[in-house]
Formats: C-alpha cells, structure tokens, sequence
C-alpha cells in the first residue's frame, strides 16, 4: 500500500521543503509499510512527541514504539525539529512511524563519555552564521561555528550583524570576517537601517532550509524578522529576558513570506568541535590547500625544509595565528572524535553480547530447552 500523491504539482509540502530526495524517501518507507503513512515535517519535537506540519494543518503526534526503540538505541534518532516523518492514524491520535533519511544536519556535540551527540536540526540546507559587528568579531568562535555547519553537511554562510554599530571599523570587520571564510558568501546586514537585507532574501530560496547560528544577542531573530518584514520571532528587545523563547514547545518551524523555511533552534552556547575531520578541514581549507604543496607528507610546518605552510607565513600571506588555531581545532577534533570511536565500540560490544546471548537462547530452545 502508498500514498503516492505525485504527478499532481505542486505537491502540498512543496513549501515546507518537499523535493525529490524527501519524495523518494517516503515512498520507500511507504511502499514498505502494512499501514496507510502520510508525510510530514517536525516544527517542534520533545521526548516521546512531536508537533508536525502536515498539508494545510499542525498536528501533535506520539512516537511509534519503532521510533521510540530506535530512540533509545541511538538517541539521535528521536525525531527533531526539521525532520521529514512518515505518519499514520491511530484511532484518533496520529503516529510518528518512521523518521525519514537527512540530509544537511546540525550536530550539538555530546562530549562526556556517557552524553550522547545532539541533533539539533535536520534537512537543513544553509545555515547563516551570525557575527555583530560591534563584537568583534570573533575569528576563533567563528571558525567553530565553520566546522559544526561543515561537519553535519550543509552550506555555511556568514552575516555581520547589527552593521550600523561598527561605525568606521566596519570595513575593518569585514576584511577580518571575509579572511576566516575562505570561499564563504558574507552578508553585511543591519536589521535597524536594511542595510544588506534585499540581497539576503535574494539568496533564501523557496523551499530552502536555513538556521540561523550565533551566540545570545548577536541579533538573529531581528535579522529573521527584517527578511520578512514582519515579527515573526521574539527578539531581546521585546522579551526583556534571556529565557523564554525555548522553555515551552513553540514552533520552531516558519515559513517566510518569500518562501524560505527557518528553523529556529536553541542556543548553542559551547561550540565543541566536531569530530568529523572534514569540518576543521573545509573551515581552513586555505591552510589544508597549502599543507598539500608541502615536500613531506607528513610535514608538521614547524622546521620542516620545503615547508609551503610557513613560508607563506614568512611572505605574509598566511596569519601565524590562523595556522595556530588550525592546530588546536585539529587536535579538539582528534580527541572528540577519539571519544565518539570509544563509545561506538563499548555500544557495539553490548549489542554484540545481547546477540550472542540471544543466539544461545535460541540453540537451547531448539535442543529441546536443556
Ligand atoms: N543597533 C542594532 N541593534 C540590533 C540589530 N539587530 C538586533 N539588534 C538588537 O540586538 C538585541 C538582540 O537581538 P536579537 O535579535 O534578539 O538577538 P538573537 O541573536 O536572536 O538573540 P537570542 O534570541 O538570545 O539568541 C536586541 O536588543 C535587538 O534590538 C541591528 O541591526 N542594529
Ligand atoms: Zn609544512
């Protein structure tokens, strides 16, 4: 049985995201199931229930028990905000039966031994990371925040906040911010002159998936409300408090009047650093092109002869203090990524020992329960 509803375009989701990778994800979740499913997507997600938007309406759903197995096996399966889900009925209530494949996924790091690594946000395609220009900015966290959006798949973009405040430093701040993004599109933006506004929406497609990620105050949500020329999120200045905004399940889904999708998920106050090699990687990827050109593979740019690192230190076109933080980042990540490994095993030999046990359940049922 499916609820293939396409050749009918646009199909009813097609503003929330919907595209072919998503159709065809739920249909091969679709063709497989005994039961009638129908898309949808999470705009607000606790433990054990979630609030969907499905076509022309918002439902509160409960996990299925194949969810919530799933969950507690690997929590970062439990659904979360911009997850596409297959629903069913179930008498009067709906039901989360499956959370389909992501994409693009933005990834709270959990780095105790026993925490488990966030999911914050799923299917996203574009996450604006947002710096205020009377700041800073702030190159190292920036660089962070470069890894964390490099890491979990989607494209970074970077925004200058707050434009006006910087005064005749801007062009200043701008150099610096534009000199840690390599390749990146950076938008100056003020929310309170409009500066930079129109080019911004420009680029928030229909239909595209954005986060907005920054720390507390860097003026996110007044950027969000500017794009759309409506108040579409609290902002500080109307809140008058730092809680608020994340302590209830509010929707965490918008639509803006242009079509793009936001997803608007809680602070990250500590950036860990991935342990996927790739995000330090991609965030210095000047660095990495110029530690390729190095005569030893193994070179590691203090005092090696051929080394193409430091002499493009020496000729000025690489910051001593880039290839320094590029170190550490490199490092941090090493050592998350050595806890992430350490963890992975200690879960597979669980799940290998219950195996083994129920194999030899299993051989004692069948000689006859001896
Ligand atoms: N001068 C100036 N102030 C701004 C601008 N954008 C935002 N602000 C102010 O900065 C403060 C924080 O803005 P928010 O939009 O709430 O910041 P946020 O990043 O959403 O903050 P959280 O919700 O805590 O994550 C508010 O008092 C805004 O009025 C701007 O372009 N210029
Ligand atoms: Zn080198």
């Amino acid at each position: 049985m499916n609820t293939r509803v396409t050749d009918t375009p646009p199909h009813p989701l097609t503003a929330l995201g919907w595209n072919p990778r998503v159709a065809a994800a739920f249909d091969s979740v679709a063709h497989g199931s005994e039961h009638l499913l129908v898309p949808g997507r999470v705009s607000a997600a606790r433990r054990g229930g979630s609030v969907v938007r499905v076509p022309g309406d918002e439902v509160p759903a409960d996990h299925s028990p194949a969810v919530l197995k799933d969950t507690r096996t690997d929590p970062t399966l439990a659904p979360c905000t911009g997850d596409w889900v297959a629903l069913r009925r179930s008498g009067d209530a709906w039901l989360v039966e499956a959370v389909l494949e992501r994409s693009g996924t933005l990834v709270r790091q959990g780095i105790a031994k026993d925490s488990y690594d966030q999911v914050l946000a799923a299917n996203v395609d574009r996450v604006l990371i947002c710096e205020a220009a009377d700041q800073g900015p702030n190159v190292g966290r920036l660089e962070r925040f470069l890894s964390l959006v490099w890491a979990g798949g989607a494209e970074p973009v970077v925004a200058v906040t707050k434009a006006e405040l910087a005064g005749d430093r801007l062009p200043e701040v701008v150099e610096l911010v534009r000199s840690v993004s390599p390749g990146i599109e950076v938008h100056v933006v003020s929310a309170h002159t409009g500066q930079g506004l129109d080019a911004l929406a420009e680029r928030m497609a229909p239909g595209s998936t954005w986060v907005l990620l920054g720390t507390s105050g860097a003026g996110k949500s007044s950027l969000v409300n500017a794009v759309a020329g409506q108040e579409l999120m609290d902002t500080g200045a109307i809140r008058g408090d730092k809680r608020g905004r994340h302590t209830t399940t509010h929707r965490q889904l918008l639509v803006l009047p242009r079509g793009a999708v936001v997803l608007d998920i809680p602070g990250v106050r500590r950036i860990d650093v991935p342990g996927e090699a790739e995000g330090v990687d991609r965030t210095f990827a000047d660095v990495t092109e110029l530690a390729e050109q190095c005569r030893f593979r193994d070179c590691v740019h203090e005092t090696e002869p051929g080394c193409a690192v430091r002499a493009a230190i020496d000729e000025g076109e690489l910051d001593l203090s880039r290839l320094e933080r590029w170190n550490r980042l490199r490092r941090e990540s090493e050592r998350n990524r050595a806890r992430g490994d350490a963890r992975l095993r200690s879960e597979q030999t669980r799940v290998w020992k219950a195996r083994t046990k129920e194999g030899r359940e299993r051989g004692r049922l069948k000689r006859g329960g001896r």
